[in-house]
């Protein structure tokens, strides 16, 4: 018995000294590749911010405004496009050496449901809608919601304005107005509008979200006249160009402020959010809420429930209501 435990500790010693060398030997190599894509030598510690990214490979733009090709060391997670970062000249390219803290984040579950981040540091949501195709409050209270919960301030951008059937919308528009979210009406189409939205994009990094065929292509297009020149140099710089339209790109507007923008990204929808989540994106609920008799009111039947008592005054639109109602019943939770 005694016997065979020592043979097994030895046993044991061995297996351990082995995986122990073995693991040396695969940090070493690891060291050395890192120092050889490194290029030896590093400059000094230069902040920038992620123009792009291409999985590991990432294009920065310095604070001189030079941009450098660089790659991510390799202890530090995965970065994406707005990210503000510190990052050293390399041989050739440069190396992210740091990420600093972000501001916001929007993020989408990937294929295996966890949540994914887009972008980063972003600072204003603007969700646009249309009278044609024809607007779904539903779909603008998503973004709201969407908008509160990742901390990100929406601003409603009513396009198309050019068109008589804009003049439906009133009720709709009024609404949101009397619930003191901003609200713009352009059309990138007549050109209407674009001062007052430049001025409200200005020092701010935005994103655009809306239905398909509400106008955002058209908008951007305005704002951005070389958009499509810049996305083809990105490409170029991208050599194997196979992840060029999946990620997004932060352009820089010749009127001020940032634009991040990617088809990816224009498309973006609620993520997967609690209910409590949902109640705090609508803001008419905020200061009823815990005021209902029973904690977890559902707000749909309950007696002294505070929310279904401001629908019936009026302080709450039957509408609002009714989107959040569905958002709800949608949630997977
Ligand atoms: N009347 C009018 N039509 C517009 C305006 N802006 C865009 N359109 C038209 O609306 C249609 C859709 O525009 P897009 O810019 O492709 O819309 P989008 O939101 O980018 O659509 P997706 O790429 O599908 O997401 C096009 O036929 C545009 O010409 C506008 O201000 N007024
Ligand atoms: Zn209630």
């Amino acid at each position: 018995m005694t016997n065979k435990r020592h043979l097994t500790r030895r046993q044991q010693f061995r297996i351990d000294k082995i995986q122990s060398e073995r693991s040396e030997r695969a940090q070493r190599k690891q060291a050395k590749t890192q120092l050889a894509l490194e290029g030896g030598e590093l400059g000094e510690e230069q902040s920038g911010r992620v123009i792009a990214h291409f999985g590991q490979a990432m294009e920065v733009e310095a604070a001189d405004g030079q941009m450098v090709r660089c790659h991510l060391r390799a202890n530090l997670p995965p970065l994406v496009t707005g990210d503000k970062v510190i990052w050293r000249q390399a041989a050739s390219g440069g190396v992210v050496v740091a990420c600093q803290r972000r501001s916001s984040e929007l993020c989408r579950p990937d294929n295996s449901g966890r949540l994914r981040p887009l972008a980063a540091n972003i600072d204003q949501l603007i969700i646009v809608f249309a009278p044609l195709p024809t607007p779904h409050a539903n779909l603008l209270d998503r973004y709201l919601v969407a908008a509160e919960q990742a901390g990100i301030a929406p601003l409603l951008l009513l396009n198309k304005a050019d068109l008589p059937e804009a003049g439906m919308l009133a009720p709709m528009l009024s609404l949101y107005r009397s619930l003191k979210f901003p609200l713009l009406e352009v059309s990138a189409r007549a050109g209407q509008g674009m001062d007052a939205l430049q001025k409200v994009l200005a020092d701010k990094a935005s994103v655009f979200v809306g239905q398909s065929g509400v106008g955002k292509s058209s908008l951007v297009n305005r704002l951005l006249p070389d958009a499509g020149r810049a996305i083809g140099e990105l490409s170029g710089t991208a050599g194997k160009g196979t992840h060029k339209t999946s990620s997004a790109r932060l352009f820089h507007l010749p009127s001020g402020g940032d634009l991040i923008d990617s088809p990816g990204i224009r498309e973006f929808d609620l993520a997967h959010v609690s209910r409590a989540a949902v109640e705090a994106g609508f803001i008419e609920f905020r200061e009823r809420l815990g005021q209902c008799r029973f904690r977890d009111c559902k707000h749909q039947t309950e007696p002294g429930c505070a929310l279904l008592a401001a629908l019936a005054e009026g302080h709450i639109s039957e509408q609002r209501m009714h989107s959040y109602r569905q958002i709800v019943a949608g949630l997977r939770a």
